[in-house]
């Protein structure tokens, strides 16, 4: 369980505010013919006006969603020594703090990499058997496998939409082994109960940032508190309920180099007001550590002015993580 030292609960407090639900775009991955060219459009529609969607027609079973969704529940119910010591900064266990640079949340999390080359955090095998293979990783492992597919297939229609050739322009970032992917599992308990039950003040669960990989592929428990920033700067509400079996998709700071500025990252937070608990996972597609990003050429436009100068996943990844979760962070790459 997260507990807060005297003073860290005034620092993540906020205003007890509920901005309204936002109009989320849903996007048929499945669809075929006709309806392929209307849904590769849309999804284009969806990233220029904001960055965000949820896609049907996946394919990725909703038992093996539900069975990583339990064992991550269960992990996070065990005691909390058993937690830490999954615990490996950066990757692994952790609470409370997000990044190195002093962001706090109302939050405890898994971070998993996975590059195959990458090292394996140590997951207590409690969480879902006593007995090795550990269940929990295994699970993690194969339901990332299904949302990678999920996120190449979005890259695959958005660069139909976008009119860009080959099919994989985008996509073989994410597909390839060497990808620098990760996986997220975040808890967010229910409001502690200092703060009373309804009304008064939220916490910040994770504070508002833009993901900087290509794009994040998010599930969640359906408990509230993910909001995402409009183009006018306002905050909107996620809606929780009704999405079945569908998947979130952020445009991350990287698809808004590829795309020269055309899409831009979202902004995004969650907010702590539910006396339910939420879990979401997320899966950021990532590139390879030495890919060189700039923008697509074909969407340089007439002038063919790249507004980013070129530079590595590695260059961005090493430059983000010292800030705090707010900072711009691709204000230093532009032209
Ligand atoms: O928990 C959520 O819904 C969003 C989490 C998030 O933005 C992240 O892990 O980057
Ligand atoms: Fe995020």
């Amino acid at each position: 369980m997260v507990v807060l030292a005297k003073g860290e609960l005034e620092q993540i407090a906020l205003p007890a505010a509920h901005p309204p639900p936002a109009d989320v775009r849903a996007i048929d991955l499945s669809a075929t013919g006709p309806a392929r060219p209307a849904a590769a459009r849309a999804l284009v529609a969806a990233c220029e006006e904001q960055g965000f969607f949820r896609v049907t027609g996946h394919g990725v079973p909703p038992g093996l969603v539900r069975a990583a969704e339990a064992a991550a529940a269960r992990f996070f119910a065990l005691p909390q020594p058993d937690k830490e010591a999954a615990a490996g900064a950066p990757l692994g266990y952790a609470s409370k703090r997000i990044g190195s640079a002093g962001d706090l949340g109302w939050i405890e999390y898994l971070l998993l990499c996975l590059a195959p080359a990458a090292a394996a955090a140590t997951l207590p095998c409690a969480a879902t058997s006593p007995t090795p293979p550990c269940p929990l990783r295994e699970l993690l492992r194969e339901y990332s496998a299904a949302v990678r597919r999920v996120a190449c297939g979005v890259l695959e229609l958005m660069a139909e939409g976008l009119g860009v050739g080959p099919a994989d322009a985008m996509a073989r970032l994410v597909a390839r082994e060497d990808s620098d992917s990760i996986l997220r599992v975040n808890h967010y308990p229910p409001r502690p109960d200092q703060l009373g039950s309804g009304g008064g003040p939220n916490l910040t669960g994770f504070g508002e940032h833009t993901d900087p990989q290509i794009i994040s592929v998010l599930r969640s428990n359906g408990a509230p508190g993910l909001e995402i920033s409009l183009r006018d700067g306002a905050w909107a509400s996620v809606p929780h309920d009704g999405d079945g079996d569908s998947f979130f998709v952020n445009v991350g700071d990287t698809l808004q180099v590829l795309t020269n500025g055309r899409f831009r990252s979202v902004k995004h937070r969650v907010v702590v007001n539910s006396e339910k608990s939420r879990v979401s996972m997320v899966f950021f597609g990532g590139p390879p550590p030495g890919e060189r990003l700039a923008p697509l050429p074909a969407l340089l436009g007439d002038g063919g002015r790249s507004l980013y100068r070129e530079f590595t996943w590695k260059e961005y990844k090493g430059s983000g993580c010292k800030g705090r979760l707010a900072d711009d962070r691709l204000c230093r790459f532009e032209n």
